[in-house]
């Protein structure tokens, strides 16, 4: 008789991740000893207060920052062992990325935003999953448009299919609501949560909004640099409930 083990795999993570910023009397330690995984096929958010290290902790785990000690690993490759071309290879064929400001080229279409990534590596796309996901972002009466004639919920919705075309093995979304009214917020919500239920994919969201963080599996608390909790299948009241008791607590260690 055989034995299976069933193991999570993991997408992304972070062992006791330490980042300092600045010398002597302006040092700030933004993240003092996170360790943290980030599973494939889930949505985790990462909430807490202002300053807590939300930023700091994407941009380590993304690689589009270093660490001070500690590691960040993609799968399995610890980045800290990749020089700048193969960190930037990385990160441009395995890494995907939705900011605040979109990030979109504003003389490319709709279409060619969409296939940067891919464009960028030299890979042709796979037609029908490129259609499937414009269908999924609903963008198809758009494609020829440039970015400046559509809504803000709409660029958004292209620099998510911009994230997920090349097949990253996990997107990271920083503040992805932050510059959109409620109703658009709340689609590019729903878009990231069902790409990673239909297609197992992997998102890490930074965000400020208990509503955002509700959309996601799984919610991961940072105060004053460090791990301080986890809650599943989270509640939008739960976690502000959660949220409120790190003020006026020192940061709210539990
Ligand atoms: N480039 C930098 N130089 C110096 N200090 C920095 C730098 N970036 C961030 N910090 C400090 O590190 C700490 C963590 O910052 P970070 O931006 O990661 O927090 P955050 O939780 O994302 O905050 P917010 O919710 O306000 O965006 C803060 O004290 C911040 O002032």
């Amino acid at each position: 008789m055989t034995t299976t083990t069933l193991r999570t795999a993991t997408a992304a993570r972070v062992v006791d991740a330490v980042k300092v910023y600045g010398v002597g009397d302006t040092e700030v330690r933004a993240l003092d000893g996170v360790s943290v995984d980030f599973p494939a096929g889930r949505f985790t958010a990462i909430m807490g207060p202002s300053g807590s290290g939300k930023s700091t902790l994407m941009h380590c785990a993304a690689g589009l920052d270093t660490l001070t000690s500690g590691s960040a690993l993609i799968g399995d490759t610890d980045l800290s062992t990749l020089d700048d071309r193969r960190l930037t290879l990385l990160r441009r064929e395995r890494v995907g990325f939705v900011f605040q400001a979109f990030n979109l080229l504003p003389t490319l279409t709709v279409a060619e935003n969409i296939t940067l990534p891919l464009d960028l590596a030299g890979t042709a796309p796979d037609r029908a999953r490129l259609d499937t996901l414009i269908d999924t972002v609903g963008l198809r009466d758009r494609l020829h448009h440039r970015p400046a004639q559509l809504s803000g919920g709409q660029q958004q919705r292209v620099a998510v299919a911009r994230a997920f075309a090349g097949t990253p093995d996990v997107v990271f979304a920083d503040e992805p609501t932050g510059n959109l009214d409620s109703r658009s917020g709340e689609e590019v919500l729903r878009l990231l949560g069902d790409t990673v239920r239909r297609t197992g994919r992997t998102v890490v969201m930074v965000t400020h909004d208990p509503v955002a963080a509700a959309h996601a599996d799984e919610v991961v608390f940072l105060a004053d640099g460090r791990l301080v909790d986890r809650m599943p299948s989270p509640t939008a009241e739960r976690v502000l409930d959660r949220m409120k008791a790190f003020d006026g607590r020192g940061g709210g260690r539990s």
